[in-house]
Formats: structure tokens, sequence, C-alpha cells
């Protein structure tokens, strides 16, 4: 198995060195040469079978001779193992046809710790066989930050810096990425949006010096081994519905892309999957994308679902190579054409096949906050905003196929919103439960890459 840029021409790379490299070094998105496919019975035999069974089934065929066999079923069973619900990601169901997919079991409490909790055992397993020394550099609307963290806190051989948009994360949030301890963690709150911080990170990708110099790695889902392991919960909960026999179909919260880009992988590897509906926040290019066929960026609005406040959505590149049909160098041209002029046209035969594999709804603030309010009346359900925000734009995307819409969050990663709606103040888990008493440690950095750059490169030397 070999991994492309979706600009076509940076080096062909296997699944390690695409994992460890992050941005390809034309500027593009790394994907496998070739979607593997899984046969109806490879599917129908997962019934019953365990989260980290399934993970392996689905995974194996992407990661080439990188792990053996068993290394691979030992780093996905640790690192699921410290997940608090034996399911791993349970489906609670919401309506007659309408079922929640909950990804917010892991330790902090976000969808995102499914893919970095095994990339962190990856990165580790990797690194412990080059005898290598990186440095991770991550852009956060306040969810991956945490979960990279977490991940890879205390780690000798990696330093991992985490740039946030200052106050535009949750309290919460920023507590989780300000108050580990270790000194290999540093929390860099920027000015600006998330859109900024994903510029710089990606401007550091592209600055080779820098990049070499310091062993530049990335945990976004820049990166594809983030996609990858998002992919196990499209098959683990369709399964659980009765795919392969019937088809489902999902709701996705999305900002970056990179979630609902894993439920289309599942669906070219022949999962059943009717349809795939993006759900957007107020910030709402993807979904203005499918109805008008450009793609305009405007300024991002703060939000109650913080982490989908995001307009350069890094993962449409990728599903923009798939429509037209893996021609890197049209990929190149209107990737340019969004940094230099903020927008650009998507052909007539890219947009058709971009409608024809993904729906997609907006869901404004107060919507938001009546359906948060709706489901704990109805379902008995406490939706975080982006949760919640998934469940509006299903409503109307309801029909006879089963719908299961993606929860990301814990809502007690968002206790204002929550509460704002519902009266009902969320409890952080035990684990988490003094996280408002411990001491924080940020540094606040400009929107500046060379500012960036030389703090970096003096942390990683002391
Ligand atoms: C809670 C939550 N929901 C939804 C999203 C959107 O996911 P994606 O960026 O993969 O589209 C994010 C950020 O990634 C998030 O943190
Ligand atoms: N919402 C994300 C934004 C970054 O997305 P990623 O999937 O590319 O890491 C966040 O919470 O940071």
């Amino acid at each position: 198995m070999k991994y492309v840029s979706t600009r076509g021409t940076a080096p062909e790379l296997t699944f390690e060195d695409a994992m460890m490299t992050g941005l390809a070094r034309d500027g593009g998105l790394y994907v496998p040469d070739v979607i593997p496919t899984l046969s109806h019975d490879d599917i129908a035999e997962m019934a019953g079978q365990s989260y980290e069974e399934i993970a392996f089934t689905v995974m194996r065929p992407f990661i080439g001779d990188t792990f053996t066999d068993d290394e691979f079923r030992d780093l996905i069973e640790a690192a699921y193992a410290g997940f608090n619900h034996a399911a791993r990601a349970p489906l609670k169901q919401l309506d007659s046809n309408h079922f929640l997919l909950e990804l917010f079991h892991g330790p902090t409490l976000a969808f995102k710790d499914f893919a970095m909790q095994l990339i962190g055992q990856m990165f580790q397993a990797s690194l412990t066989r080059s005898g290598k020394r990186i440095t991770i550099v991550g852009a956060t609307s306040g969810d991956t930050g945490s979960a990279a963290i977490e991940a890879f806190r205390g780690l000798d051989n990696v330093d991992v810096f985490i740039l946030f948009p200052h106050g535009r994360v949750s309290e919460v949030q920023r507590r989780q990425m300000t108050t580990p301890v270790e000194s290999n963690v540093h929390a860099l709150a920027m000015d600006g949006d998330f859109d900024d911080c994903q510029a710089a990170l990606k401007d550091m990708f592209n600055d080779f010096e820098f990049r070499d110099g310091v062993n530049l790695a990335g945990v976004n889902s820049i990166n594809w081994g983030r996609v990858l392991a998002q992919v196990v919960y499209y098959f683990s909960s369709a399964v659980s519905l009765g795919a392969p026999h019937r088809k489902v179909s999902f709701t996705v919260p999305t900002g970056n892309f990179g979630d609902i880009f894993a439920g289309y992988i599942a669906k070219r590897m022949g999962l059943p999957i009717d349809q795939l509906v993006i759900a957007t926040n107020q910030n709402d290019i993807l979904h203005r994308t499918l109805e008008t066929g450009a793609q305009v960026k405007e300024g991002v609005t703060p939000s109650i679902s913080p982490s989908m406040d995001i307009q350069v959505s890094s993962n449409f590149e990728r599903a923009l190579f798939e429509a037209y049909e893996r021609d890197g160098a049209v990929v190149a041209e209107q990737m340019d054409e969004l940094k230099d002029k903020g927008e650009f046209t998507i052909s007539q035969g890219a947009i058709d096949m971009l409608r024809d594999t993904f729906a997609s709804g907006r869901a404004s603030e107060d919507e938001t906050y009546a359906t948060i309010k709706t489901e704990l009346m109805l379902s008995g359900e406490l939706l975080c905003p982006h949760s919640a925000v998934g469940v509006t734009v299903a409503g109307d995307h309801l029909g006879e196929t089963p719908m299961i819409t993606l929860a990301t969050a814990h809502p007690a990663k968002f206790p204002a919103a929550v509460e704002k709606a519902t009266g009902q103040h969320p409890d952080l888990p035990p684990h988490m439960a003094d996280l408002f008493e411990r001491d924080e440690r940020v540094t606040r950095v400009p929107s500046d890459l060379d500012a960036l750059q030389t703090l970096i490169k003096e942390r990683i030397q002391n």
C-alpha cells in the first residue's frame, strides 16, 4: 500500500512514512493510492465482535508492513484500554429510526480520542524503532489539542506544541490544554481564529528548513492515520444496526471534514451507506459549497459549537481529489485559488460527484439551543452543542433508512451552552473533577510565523 499526495507531485510514501510526515511536501494531503474493499461476508462477520476486533479488520489493509498483525493488535488494545465504556462507541436510540453514536467516552471526552490514542501508540512504536526525536505542532479549535496532549504528554522523544485561538475555545477545553504539568507540553494561545492557527501550521510544514530542522510531525487530520482510525466506528455502528444486510445513513457535525471523510472511506470500502450528511453550524461554508458549487471563504463567526468554527476545511481537499478523479494538478490549482483569492469554483462534473456523495444542512444558534432542550425532554440525552447541530440537521434527512448521528463531544466540555439550553449543569467525569483547581500554563503568541518558529526552536533546545 502506497500513499499519494492530493496535489500529485510529492513522493509516494509507505503508511509509516506518511503518518510520520504529516503534510505532503507539495502542500497536499496523503491518501492511499487504492482504497481497499471489504466483502459482504467480511462485514457480516463483524456482528458481535469487539470494537478492537473490528478496528483490526478495517485498518489492517491500510498499514502495509508497518506493523505485524500481532503488533498492530497490541497497539489497538492499548489505544482503547483507557476508554470508560466497554463498547467504546455505544449507540443510543433517540427515536424510532434515529440513533446517536456516542464518541465521547475516551480520556478527553471527544471523538478525537479514537484516533489520537491510536496515533500515540503507533508514533511511539515507530519512534522506538527509529530512535528519532520529533516536534509535534498541532492546530486546534478545542478538541484535537487536548486529545493530542493526552496522547503524547510525558514522552521524552516528543515535544508537543498546540496552537489554539485565544478566547475562542471553551474554558474546559482551554484548561485541558493548559493544566498538564509535563514539560514536553506547550499550549500556545494565538491571536486569531482556528483558520489562522491551521494556516500557520501548514506554513511551518511548507518551510522545509524549519520542518526538517525540528523534525516536524503533525497529528491534525492532515495525518492520514487520524482519518483511518475514524473509519472504524462507521463500521461498528452500522453493523450493530444490521449492515451489511441493510443500509444506514450518517449525519456528521463537520468542521475540518476529517470525520465525514472517514465515513466516505467506509462507504468506498463497501459499507452500505445511504446518506452521508454534512451538518454545519453558522460557519456554513461546506453547506454553501454544496448548494452553489463554489467555495467562498467568509470570516469565522464564534458560535456555541466552537470546535466547528472553521472556514478553511482541510480535508475537503481529499474529497476534491476524489471528485476530480484524482487529478492532483487541478486540486493544486483550486487550493492556490482558495489561498490567494479566498474562493474557487468547482467544475460541474466534480460538484455532481460531491452532491451524489454528500447531503448537507446548517443549524443556527437558536436551533442548536432548542435541540439540546427538546432532546433532553424527549430522549433524556444531554447533547453537546456540536452533537446538537448534528441532531438538528439529521432531522431534515430522516427516512426509512436508520440514521446515525455522531455525538462528537461530551456535554460537560461546553457547560455554559448546555446550562443555558436546559438549566442543567453537566458535570465533568471523576478523572477531571478538579480541572478548575489546577494551575494553568500557557503562552500567548501572535499570528506571526517567524515568532512562532523562533519560540518552538528555543523551547526544544531547552
Ligand atoms: C466536538 C467536535 N465536533 C465536530 C468537529 C468537526 O469534525 P471535523 O473537523 O472532523 O469535521 C470537531 C472538530 O474537529 C469537534 O471537536
Ligand atoms: N475541531 C478540531 C479542528 C482540528 O481538526 P483536525 O481534525 O484536523 O485535527 C479541533 O477540535 O481542534
